[in-house]
Order: structure tokens, then C-alpha cells, then sequence
């Protein structure tokens, strides 16, 4: 595929788009949950805000509702800075310093695995920061710099942090710190702290809108090659690594629940979004920032349910033949 822009998808309409609009006004009347409020600017969304985007390998584009609506990317963001980190460092020195167990706890929670000094995994506030130190360059402008053209190849423009989310994470933000004091102690992360955290809550920052997060979505499901502009985000061979860790931690303390009844790598963020990845066939991504009581988006959850139902995308189902392990031959 020759380089394109963002601008050049097409909404391809189908069956399947009717589908996702059935979907879209079924839980459009839903209004269980609540907008994070404990970043300050993150209370002043609209509740009412919902989208639905899914991007294919092979470039097609299927989006209802507020596709275009612009938000903090959140949590979502850790999942690519552990991509850059691992680019960075390579695999083995990055376990050395942030783990792959999922907690069972929440998101913030100030817990390191104390035995091996490490955080339990890049999907947690803990490890996340830590990551986030990993990332190179000489001075802060320098790594936040690469961090927004490692965002921008994701998604195919340039992107731009959110100045006022930014602030108003970095004078609230005193778990973090305190996560970030903790793992100083145990010599997890090195002295500076404070610009880890400030790279941590820009990356938290940075806006993006359904659209892109699901045109990042297919760019991890496409072997880290984003399928529109046929721009290579992150090495492939990061990509095991990557959604290994979205599969096993990336809703947090419903990790379990949602890799049972969904089944498919995904990331949520108290923005309000979650995107999930089929390998080798799309991005899936959800925005409505009514969240529950964990921080996941409620009709997130709902939507994504119903589409791994409606596609069988669950990597283990074998009912109808259509696991994504069916190919191998021996
Ligand atoms: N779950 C999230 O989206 C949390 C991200 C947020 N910036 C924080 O550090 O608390």
C-alpha cells in the first residue's frame, strides 16, 4: 500500500456498518458510571460523547457517532510507550525493570513485587512510569520529542499534548509520585523523577480521537506497520511482547474477566476509551467516558463485548473454526 494520509480513509458502507450503528444507539441511551474526576480537567467532559471506529489491516474504515471528537489518550498511551521503551532497551533489560504480572489490583495502586524491586507491569500507573524513564534522548525535550513522532507514526499525523490536562495531572498527581518515590527507593528508576513523571503525564496527555486509536489498534494488529500510511511504528518483533501484556493486563483488575469473555488483546484509559486488536485483521476502538467503578469505559466494555460475540474474535474459540491458530500445519 503507497503512503496515504489519515484523510484518505473511506467509511466503506455495509452490512457491518449498519450493524455498528444498531450497536451505537442500542447503549447510547445507557448511562451507567461516571467521568474521572480525579485529574480536574478530565471532569469537564461531556458524558454524553460515544464512538465507535474500527480500522481493517487492509486499510477499510467503519466508524459511527463522535469519531472526530478529540480527547486525552490516557492509559491508552502506555501501551506504545512500552513499545518505544522495548526499542529502546531491548526485551531483556526491560524485564529486568518492569514486570509482566497483572496485579488483580487497581490501576494506581501503590504496590511494587517487592521481591524483585520491580513493578508487576508497563500497564500500571507503577510500571508505566517506570517505562517511561527507559525511554532515550538527551534532555526532556528530547525524549518527550520522540515520544510524539513514535505517537505520530501510529497514527499517521502530527499530535500534540493537551496543556491543560498536562497541568492539572502533573499539581494533582501525588499517587503517581508517590509511586515514582517508591520505586527511587528500591533503585527501580534512577534520580529524576520528576522528569519521568512530567515525560509519564504529557504521554497521558497527548490528544487523540477514536479514530486514531483505532488506526493504532490496526497498526499493532498489522505487525506495527500502520496500514494507511505504510509507516513501520514500532519493530514487529515487539509486538508478541506488546499485546502479551495488553492480553494479560490491560483493563486493569478486569483483565481476567474481559480475556474470558472477549478474548482479544486491549487497553483502556480514564478518558473514556478502550482499543482493542484482532492480530493480523483490525483495530477496534471505543470512546464514552462514563466509566466504572475499575475505570473502564461501561459502553466500552458492552461494545466490545457484543463485537467479539457478533465476529468471533475470541482468540480461543474453536466453535466455528475460525481461531486464529487454525492455520498451522505440522
Ligand atoms: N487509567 C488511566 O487512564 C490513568 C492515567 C492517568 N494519567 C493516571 O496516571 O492516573
Amino acid at each position: 500500500m503507497g503512503k496515504a494520509n489519515q484523510g484518505d480513509l473511506e467509511i466503506v458502507p455495509s452490512p457491518f456498518l449498519a450493524f455498528l450503528k444498531d450497536l451505537h444507539s442500542k447503549y447510547k441511551s445507557l448511562q451507567e458510571g461516571a467521568v474521572a474526576n480525579y485529574i480536574p480537567e478530565l471532569a469537564k467532559v461531556n458524558p454524553d460523547l460515544f464512538s465507535i471506529c474500527i480500522v481493517t489491516v487492509d486499510g477499510q474504515l467503519y466508524e459511527v457517532g463522535d469519531y472526530e471528537q478529540l480527547f486525552t489518550i490516557q492509559s491508552m498511551s502506555k501501551v506504545f510507550a512500552y513499545g518505544l521503551a522495548l526499542e529502546d532497551r531491548g526485551r531483556d533489560y526491560i524485564l529486568t525493570k518492569v514486570g509482566v504480572e497483572p496485579t488483580g489490583d487497581a490501576f494506581n495502586a501503590i504496590i511494587l513485587d517487592e521481591q524483585s524491586k520491580r513493578p508487576h507491569n508497563p500497564m500500571v500507573n507503577a510500571g508505566a512510569i517506570a517505562t517511561t524513564s527507559l525511554i532515550k534522548g538527551s534532555g526532556a525535550t528530547e525524549r518527550l520529542n520522540r515520544m510524539l513522532d513514535m505517537f505520530r507514526r501510529y497514527i499517521g499525523r502530527d499530535v500534540f499534548v493537551d496543556i491543560s490536562v498536562f497541568t492539572s495531572e502533573r499539581s494533582t498527581g501525588h499517587r503517581n509520585r508517590a509511586m515514582a518515590h517508591l520505586m527511587l527507593n528500591f533503585g527501580t528508576i534512577d534520580q529524576n523523577i520528576e522528569e519521568a513523571l512530567d515525560l509519564y503525564f504529557q504521554q497521558c496527555a497527548v490528544m487523540v480521537n477514536c479514530r486514531d486509536l483505532a488506526v493504532m489498534a490496526a497498526t499493532l494488529a498489522n505487525r506495527g506497520t500502520n496500514p494507511i500510511t505504510g509507516e513501520q511504528a514500532v519493530d514487529s518483533r515487539y509486538i508478541k511482547d506488546i499485546l502479551s501484556v495488553m492480553y494479560t493486563c490491560g483493563m486493569y483488575n478486569f483483565a481476567g474477566e474481559w480475556a474470558y469473555k472477549v478474548g482479544i488483546p486491549a487497553k483502556s484509559g480514564v478518558c473514556g476509551g478502550i482499543f482493542a486488536v484482532v492480530p493480523q485483521q483490525m483495530g477496534i476502538a471505543v470512546f464514552s467516558p462514563l466509566l466504572d467503578t475499575r475505570g473502564n469505559s461501561v459502553r466500552g466494555v458492552k461494545v466490545c463485548e457484543e463485537l467479539s460475540q457478533h465476529l468471533s474474535l475470541h482468540l480461543f474459540d474453536c466453535s466455528n473454526n475460525n481461531s486464529c491458530l487454525s492455520n498451522i500445519r505440522l
